[in-house]
């Protein structure tokens, strides 16, 4: 089954939302429509830029779209700080990123809640990109591919395979995030590949070979091209990177299989 690639920019908590929409005009401009039948390609700034780019998308009917950073596990009530994902869905975001290692690691974010997080994303018709990755000491201790597996399981558990279906999948070692090690493409691939396997197990044959599975770490315009000419790597979900229009223009170019803009 052709997957269609998608660049996710994740903006981390970057930029406010002035500078949110100056970044979004310049990587439309560098972006023309021809790129966006080959590539998707979103930006996920922080909540507080999100009307705003709405706004922006919305208006020049541009063809990128947005999602946030995170979603909170309720649908409304006192949880002082936290965002819904109706509230997410009304703004017209398209993406909701879960399980950020960021997450997981500042905030004690554990599977049970990445998983209360995705079913509350897919509930109000967001679409999760659900995180996962090792850590450097199961990388060098050689359990990568068992413990991706292993997070991936508690990720989903118990998710239908329709639902699972409607996921995006993200594997970002954590020791490649932001460190500028990026993971060689046969690192890449050789993670996304398990889970994909695993997905056929979760969900469906099927179902497997339709989910788009993203590379995260590192990913620049210089390394793109070469992770996602893998098999299992649909794309990537890029930071540092994220926040150069031109940089971020030419990777998300570089997925659809050129030319450079
Ligand atoms: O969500 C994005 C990842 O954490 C990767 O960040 P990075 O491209 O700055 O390494």
């Amino acid at each position: 089954m052709a997957r269609k690639p998608l660049i996710a920019g994740n903006w981390k908590m970057n930029l406010n939302h002035l500078e949110a929409i100056s970044l979004v005009q310049k990587i439309a401009f560098s972006l023309p429509a021809k790129y966006f039948d080959k590539v998707d390609v979103t930006v996920i700034p922080p909540f507080t830029d999100i009307r705003s780019v709405q706004t922006l998308i919305e208006g020049d009917k541009l063809l990128l779209t947005f999602g946030a950073q995170d979603v909170s596990t309720h649908d409304s009530g006192a949880y002082t700080g936290e965002i819904s994902g109706g509230m997410l869905a009304k703004l017209g975001c398209t993406f909701v990123v879960v399980g950020h290692s960021e997450r997981r690691t500042l905030h004690s974010e554990d599977d049970a809640t990445v998983l209360a997080k995705t079913k509350a994303a897919l509930k109000h018709g967001l679409t999760p990109i659900v995180c996962i990755g090792e850590g450097l000491n199961i990388r060098e201790a050689g359990e990568h591919v068992s413990y991706n597996v292993a997070q991936l399981r508690a990720s989903l558990e118990g998710l239908s395979a329709e639902d699972i279906s409607k996921i995006v999948i993200a594997y970002e070692p954590v020791w490649a995030i932001g460190t500028g090690k990026v993971a060689s493409a046969a690192d890449a691939q050789e993670v996304c590949a398990a889970i994909r396997e695993e997905l056929q197990t979760l969900a469906s044959a099927d179902v497997a070979a339709g989910v788009r599975i993203l590379y995260g770490g590192s990913v620049n315009a210089k390394n793109v091209g070469e992770i996602v000419a893998q098999n299992d790597v649909d794309g990537a979900l890029v930071g540092g990177a994220s926040l150069k229009a031109d940089e971020f223009a030419t990777l998300s170019a570089i997925a659809a299989g050129g030319p450079l803009p």
